[in-house]
């Protein structure tokens, strides 16, 4: 499933971070990268251990912790810190797929890559290329979203960021381990919940049909969920 998420940070929420990683000391990209996707990766970083990163990833973390729509969608146990990338004269990321386990430097913290995430953190309208194109089950999407907007996809899936032919595309990106593994059943939980909140908006909180729905939508989380 792709699910964007809006407004993840606002304008000034975008400022801040980039008024953190501007100035720092970008590197080669291929320092997180995998033996195959090194082939592929074309770009900058921050480093990990940046404090700038550390700084603007804590920002981009105590966003996504607060954001009822992400956590809807994604249903976190274990968030990787956020990264930072950067692509302009003509770099690019060519198809891959993602690692299935990421584990973070210095302190061992693991992850099961379920979900990607890029956040965008530049105006569209200042760089040409630079789509994020993911090959789905329906076909494939491209994604090119205005500063401060998510999105969220399968880590499954194979995908690439277009080369970046005018100005830079900056961005955020980083992994979830959702409690439920499977993306399809994940979908039916978010679909399910979108609809009873729906049907609660009109008929109140209290109404019959929404506490039974409530307790479907929680039956199934248990059958399906590890915490
Ligand atoms: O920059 C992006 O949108 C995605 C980066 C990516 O695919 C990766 O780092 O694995
Ligand atoms: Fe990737």
């Amino acid at each position: 499933m792709m699910i964007p998420i809006p407004g993840l940070l606002d304008a000034e929420g975008v400022a801040r971070v980039r008024a953190l990683i501007d100035t720092a000391q970008w590197v080669d990209g291929n320092v997180t990268s995998g033996f195959q996707s090194a082939l592929a990766k074309r770009n900058l970083q921050l480093p990990e251990d940046s404090a700038e990163a550390q700084q603007a990833a804590q920002i981009v973390f105590d966003a996504v912790s607060r954001n009822a729509l992400f956590i809807a969608a994604a249903l976190p146990l274990r968030v990787f810190p956020p990264l930072f990338n950067s692509y302009g004269g003509g770099q690019a990321f060519d198809t891959h797929v993602d690692n299935a386990i990421r584990i973070q430097k210095g302190t061992g913290f693991r992850v099961r890559s379920d979900l990607s995430a890029t956040l965008f953190l530049e105006d569209p309208d200042d760089y040409d290329g630079g789509e994020l194109t993911v090959e789905t089950n329906f076909g494939v999407q491209q994604v090119k979203l205005p500063a401060g907007d998510m999105i969220l996809y399968p880590a499954s899936s194979l995908h690439r960021v277009e080369p970046v032919t005018r100005g830079r595309r900056v961005a955020s990106f980083f992994w979830i381990q959702s409690m439920v593994r499977d993306d399809s059943q994940r979908q039916t939980l978010f679909d399910l919940d979108s609809a009873i909140q729906a049907v609660a908006a009109t008929q109140g909180q209290g109404a019959p049909e929404v506490i039974k729905l409530t307790g479907v939508y929680h039956n199934l989380l248990r059958r399906w969920a590890d915490a």
